[in-house]
């Protein structure tokens, strides 16, 4: 058997025209129970992109305590966000998917969009292996994080990677990196956060809370920080906000290093006791709603703030497959696709 994958039966016959669109995102258990959420987040913080301690320190902490306890305490959040059909950031994932290719047929180009998943299913190889059984010979892959970091993209490209290691015939691939800065992302954000303002009136603080992430990250060199700091001020230029009307802060602090700053919750602290107490908070970092806004940002930081002394706090959703997300995902990747073929004939050339 050759070490090498390939499409061997009736291999030019099912040579696909098709660009193979491959949306990722980060993943999520199979059920909110503590038996599913122990793979996944063993298989996730197994990552080395993810957790930078050195392997067997790490392996010790990980086997020897976060495994045995964090399972059913994720558990328990899972619970109070699972939807009928799964996973929040799994069902608005598969919607994204969905609403992407009627955008793309729309747009009259030959793709087939599949979603994948950095960790658990549907799986990064699973949906390379279909790509590879269809005949397509060409891959765009959409990582559907914002800001790039190495924890997330970097990390989406180590998996894609991966598994194309293993085929005879590598695809012509394009990665999308970051789309932190992108006019129609920009545009989507500001929409969905004027939205809401039209609605509810002018925040005391517009609060944008992104994922955080280690510190030390940062200062070894990754560009995530700086992304975010650049969505957070193109999309206060869009809204026309001056700088006192909005704060950029870092939620979803794991461990006990120091991780970027301000804290979210902290901030939110912060602005009660000033006296701020009506707040409006989006999470730009995040394009599906998942654990760590619908758990988090609405619920445990809403306590925070109230707690705090301040009144109204309301959560914008996350981008979801509102019509101008799926927008900016469609002009994203329409650049590397293919129009159908043209039904005018060329010209004969008559002798
Ligand atoms: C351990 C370190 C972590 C780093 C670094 C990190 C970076 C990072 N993560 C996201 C997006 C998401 N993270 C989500 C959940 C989540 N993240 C971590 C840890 C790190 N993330 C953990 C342990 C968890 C699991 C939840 C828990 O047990 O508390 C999710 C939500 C998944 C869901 O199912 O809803 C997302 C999305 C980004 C953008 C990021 C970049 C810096
Ligand atoms: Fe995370
Ligand atoms: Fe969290």
């Amino acid at each position: 058997m050759s070490r090498f994958t390939a499409l061997t039966e009736n291999a030019h016959e099912k040579l696909s025209a098709d660009t193979g669109v491959l949306l990722t995102n980060l993943g999520t258990p199979k059920a909110p129970t503590a038996e599913a959420l122990r793979p996944y987040l063993r298989q996730f913080l197994s990552d080395p992109r993810v957790v930078e301690i050195p392997k067997l320190v790490w392996m010790i902490i990980l086997h020897g305590i976060i495994l045995r306890v964090r399972p059913a305490k994720s558990a328990k959040l899972y619970q109070s966000i699972w939807l009928e059909d799964g996973s929040p950031l799994l069902v608005h994932s598969k919607n994204q998917r969905g609403k992407l290719e009627l955008a793309l047929q729309a747009a009259g180009v030959n793709a087939n969009v599949k979603l994948a998943m950095r960790y658990g299913e549907p799986s990064i190889e699973q949906a390379l292996q279909e790509f590879q059984q269809q005949g397509i010979r060409k891959v765009v892959v959409l990582p559907l994080y914002p800001q790039y970091s190495g924890p997330t993209t970097g990390s989406t490209f180590d998996a894609v990677t991966r598994e194309l290691q293993k085929w005879r015939f590598v695809p012509q691939m394009h990665f999308i990196n970051s789309y932190h800065d992108h006019e129609l992302y920009i545009t989507a954000l500001a929409n969905s956060i004027a939205e809401d303002i039209a609605a509810k009136g002018m925040p005391d603080k517009l609060v944008l809370s992104y994922h955080g992430m280690p510190q030390q990250f940062f200062d070894n060199g990754d560009p995530y920080y700086c992304l975010c700091m650049k969505t957070s001020r193109l999309v206060a230029e869009k809204l026309q906000l001056e700088k006192d009307q909005y704060v950029t802060s870092f939620q979803s602090r794991f461990g006990k290093a120091e991780w970027l700053k301000p804290y979210t919750d902290a901030t939110l602290e912060a602005l009660a006791q000033e006296g701020k107490t009506n707040v409006a908070v989006a999470c730009p970092a995040f394009s599906a709603d998942c654990l760590e806004t619908l758990e988090e940002m609405v619920h445990e930081n809403r306590e925070v703030f109230i707690e705090a002394g301040g009144k109204e706090y309301r959560y914008i959703d996350a981008l979801n497959s509102r019509d101008d997300h799926i927008a900016m995902m469609t002009e994203l990747v329409l650049p590397y696709l293919q129009p159908h073929p043209s039904p005018i004939k060329a010209p004969k050339v008559h002798a």
